[in-house]
């Protein structure tokens, strides 16, 4: 026995030498065992019982296992927390086998190779990536695919933060990297925690044929590195994937990782979920391949007019026909997800379950043309004529396979009666077979009288005839054989059932056998056909993204925005979908966007939580869906096609670096002042509040003038700094707004409605009273900006900042009962002042006029009345 646990353990060693990253899954009997290192570190993962192998020896091997047929689950959870699991299978029967039985990894499943995905992340891509670098033309060659669906995609990228973006973007898992890449990126991509796969070898034969229409070598490196890599992890049929089709990340929107994270387009930045995104609001997608092709469109709309118009004018057919979209959406919801099904089918993994599924898909292909052909616009003509409904694959599954087929494809009952004759003889002879069985049986009952006797079979005898043990002496014990001893029964063969035996079992065999190859013969010529598939799917995943657009542009009474070249951005009424969505329409503010071809800067003042961020978030969902072909949430929208958003919202901190948010602020600031063009859209939210007051203004007054000057972007620039408001004197592409509020009863109420001119005042300390904030606090912090505010008018703006308890304690008096009336704790008696008590009525009452929200006419009866309570006696 310990010369076999030696051998094996050597065969282990062996294999596992050649996979030391990985957790070697190694297959004995019905089980997968994982020893040493990989069973201590897995059985904690995986939550199993450690034991050990040769316990009593000096040094125990220590050992857990899982079932084979519950492999899966396990081997998901260590591949989703970013290990690597080789799968190593007995290729040979035991039974056969001569000495230790012949094991090999047949498969390595790796974060980015995984693809038995679950329902929950069916409508999320795995994105493998590889990336090469050459020094020569400081470029980068970039490739990734994704193995469930097939998708080959490469670029050139330029530099390191764009390979970076790209990956972030990608949401991947796992890069594939020679060594060419530099320490620096890996450490990045490190803390990204994405996982590296070294890939040194490259075999140029390797889907040498997928990228013959890639002619740079980069290009070709990268995905010879990719390739070389899958094909090495993978260790099967790969002829699913597509041709490789080289992109331009230029031919998109770009939007930079970070503003991808702070405008919250897929993932919500609180728990991390689909809840609360962008692609939240705009997915009623119905099949799960247009959930991820949706996803896609988020990440990259397009900056071709005649493109986005294209997607429009068939949303607005959709949106139009609402019997078709109907009709359509029910025809989608029993599509399967035939890009997964093909990546199954030509893995060589596929069973007849899929194939059930896939030809139920396709059933549904005709209903959809049909819609299609009744939705009778040119665009959609077209489309219903390219649909090609791979009608010959519907056909064959339909003659060939069952409809309960079971997901074994070794144990028969797959094939369809009437479909190979060989089959049918075969299942007539076992249906025979069985029938001499039943007959056999009672024809023993009679002859022998034993009514309880019975035909049986087990793999070790075969067929039997059983007989109890109280009936033994009734048998004539020259006609049968004892084969087997029960406690309370005794089973026999006769010459005359073993004969048969051999006949039904091999009938049974050979049909089983003969249906396998007949449905791998089936599967073989339905993989032929993939490609078709697949476009197929491309085509059915894009009319689902197009309805979902159609739907929620229906339902949430979206308009179709109009493009402009004018640099003209008016938006009507505009929303933000998600706050929309969250609050309730009802309750939402819309706000009007304006910006002429020369208005270049919106100054968003306004107080605290009065919604300048929404604003502004809002215009940047807006751009993208707009960009994305989708309609957008306003009465109206007239607007540029943008290149490029930059922002600088929210306290995220640098998903990479861990930089302080100052330096996060300016970076993002410098990346957007460089990089945009007159084309782009920067949003900046109160950026340089980081620093110092000095330093902030100092900052963003520049920033907004070199915006002004040299950049020329739309650019919308949220700030506390009322000193900044004062440029629009100087900078005549520069406009004030500001996010209405106003004080009633000393308390404030938020207006969330954007108005021309700057803010009068901040409410910073109101707001701070909203926040519960104790009420002493707030009588301080009121005096303590009694104090600032009457400096800069004796010294001027900003004088003295430092501020010391002596300073302001001569002005607490004072200032305590302006506060007090704000806050309506009512104890201290105006009289103090040396105003009458009438008069600080009616200057209060001006405090409290909200100037902006009165026409002047309103105006003038104010000032009317005040005047006739003045002269009163
Ligand atoms: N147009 C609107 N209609 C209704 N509610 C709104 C609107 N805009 C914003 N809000 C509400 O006001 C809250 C605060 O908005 P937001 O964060 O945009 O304010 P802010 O002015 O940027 O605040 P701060 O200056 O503190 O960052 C939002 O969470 C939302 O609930």
């Amino acid at each position: 026995m310990a010369k076999k646990n030696t051998a094996m353990m050597e065969q282990y060693q062996k294999i596992k030498d050649q996979y030391p990253d990985a957790f070697l899954f190694y297959r004995i009997g019905d089980f997968y065992e994982l020893f040493n290192e990989d069973a201590v570190k897995g059985a904690q993962l995986l939550e199993l019982t450690l034991t050990a192998r040769n316990h009593k020896a000096e040094n125990p091997i220590p050992m857990c296992g899982v079932p084979h047929k519950a492999a899966q689950g396990y081997i998901d959870t260590l591949v989703d927390q970013g290990y690597k699991v080789a799968i190593c299978e007995q290729v040979e029967d035991p039974k056969l086998a001569q000495g230790m039985v012949k094991r090999e990894v047949i498969q390595l499943v790796t974060p980015g190779t995984q693809t038995d995905n679950n329902s929950e992340t069916a409508k999320d891509n795995n994105y493998l990536a590889s990336v090469v670098y050459s020094a020569t033309l400081d470029q980068y060659g970039f490739s990734y695919i994704e193995l469930s669906t097939g998708e080959l995609k490469v670029t050139l990228l330029d530099s390191a933060d764009a390979v970076l973006n790209e990956v972030i973007n990608l949401s991947s898992k796992e890069i594939v990297v020679d060594d060419s890449i530099s320490t620096n990126l890996i450490d990045n991509f490190k803390k990204l925690g994405i996982l590296i796969s070294p890939q040194n070898s490259v075999d140029e034969e390797n889907g040498s044929e997928i990228i013959t229409n890639i002619d740079n070598e980069l290009l070709r490196l990268s995905l010879n590195v990719l390739l070389s890599y899958v094909a090495e992890t993978q260790k099967r049929s790969l002829s699913h994937i597509q041709p490789a089709r080289q992109y331009q990340p230029n031919s998109y929107l770009k939007i930079d990782h970070n503003s991808q994270y702070n405008l919250e387009l897929l993932k919500n930045i609180r728990t991390g979920k689909k809840s609360g995104t962008l692609l939240w609001v705009v997915d009623d997608t119905k099949t799960a391949m247009g959930g991820r092709k949706l996803k896609q469109w988020v990440e990259r709309p397009l900056i071709k007019q005649k493109e986005i118009e294209a997607r429009q004018s068939l949303v607005e057919t959709l949106l139009d026909n609402y019997y078709e979209r109907n009709e359509l959406r029910e025809a989608l919801i029993k599509v399967y997800d035939l890009e997964r099904l093909a990546g199954r089918i030509s893995f060589g993994g596929g069973n007849a379950r899929d194939l059930i599924q896939l030809k139920s898909s396709l059933d549904q292909i005709p209903k959809i043309k049909h819609v299609l052909n009744q939705l009778d616009t040119p665009e959609f003509q077209q489309i219903y004529e390219r649909l090609d409904d791979v009608h010959d694959v519907y056909q064959l599954i339909d003659e060939a396979i069952v409809e309960d087929a079971p997901i074994s494809v070794k144990d028969g009952g797959i094939i369809k009666h009437g479909y190979n004759d060989q089959l049918d003889k075969y299942r007539d002879a076992m249906q025979n077979g069985k029938k001499w069985l039943a007959d056999l049986e009672a024809k023993e009952r009679q002859l022998t009288g034993i009514s309880n006797l019975k035909i049986g079979y087990n793999r070790v005898f075969g067929y039997f005839i059983e007989v109890t043990k109280g009936n033994i002496a009734k048998l004539d014990d020259s006609r049968y054989n004892r084969v087997q001893t029960l406690t309370n029964a005794e089973r026999f063969s006769t010459p005359e059932l073993k004969a048969k035996e051999s006949l039904i079992l091999e009938a049974q065999e050979k049909s089983r056998s003969l249906e396998y190859e007949i449905f791998a013969k089936i599967r073989e010529q339905i993989k032929q056909q993939i490609p078709r598939v697949q476009k197929l799917a491309s085509g059915i995943s894009s009319i689902d993204v197009l309805q979902s657009f159609a739907t929620i542009s229906e339902r949430e009474q979206f308009v179709k925005p109009k493009f402009n070249h004018d640099k003209l951005l008016k938006l009507i009424n505009a929303r933000h979908p998600v706050v929309e969505q969250v609050m309730g329409s009802q309750k939402y503010v819309p706000n009007d966007v304006l910006m002429d071809a020369k208005t270049k800067i919106l100054l968003i003042t306004g107080p605290n939580m009065s919604g300048k961020s929404t604003y502004m978030r809002q215009l940047a969902l807006i751009v993208i869906l707009a960009q994305m072909g989708c309609f957008v949430p306003a009465e109206s929208a007239v607007m540029p096609i943008f290149d490029q958003i930059f922002t600088r919202i929210g306290a995220a901190d640098d998903l990479i670096s861990g930089k302080s948010t100052f330096m996060v602020e300016m970076k993002e600031a410098n990346q957007a002042i460089q990089n945009a063009t007159e084309n782009s859209l920067i949003l900046f939210d109160e950026l340089g509040r980081g620093t110092s007051t000095y330093d902030g203004v100092a900052l963003a007054q520049a920033i907004i003038e070199y915006i002004h000057d040299k950049v020329h972007a739309k650019t919308m620039f949220s700030t506390h700094y009322h000193e900044l408001t004062g440029l629009s004197d100087e900078l005549k592409q520069l406009k004030n707004v500001h996010v209405g509020a106003s004080e009633k009863d000393g308390h404030l109420v938020f207006l969330h409605k954007v108005l021309d001119g700057a803010a009068d005042k901040s409410y910073g300390i109101n707001v701070a009273q909203l926040a519960g904030l104790p009420t002493d606090l707030l009588a301080r912090a009121q005096s303590v900006l009694d104090h600032f505010e009457n400096n800069d008018e004796e010294t001027g703006k900003n004088a003295n900042l430092a501020i010391t308890p002596e300073s302001v304690s001569v002005e607490t008096e004072a200032a305590e009962e302006q506060q007090l009336e704000l806050f309506k704790v009512e104890t201290q008696p105006a009289e103090k002042s040396n105003l009458s008590k009438k008069e600080t009525k009616i200057m209060n009452e001006i405090e409290k006029t909200d100037l902006m929200s009165l026409n002047p006419m309103e105006v003038m009866n104010l000032v009317y009345q005040w005047k006739q309570k003045l002269n009163e006696k």
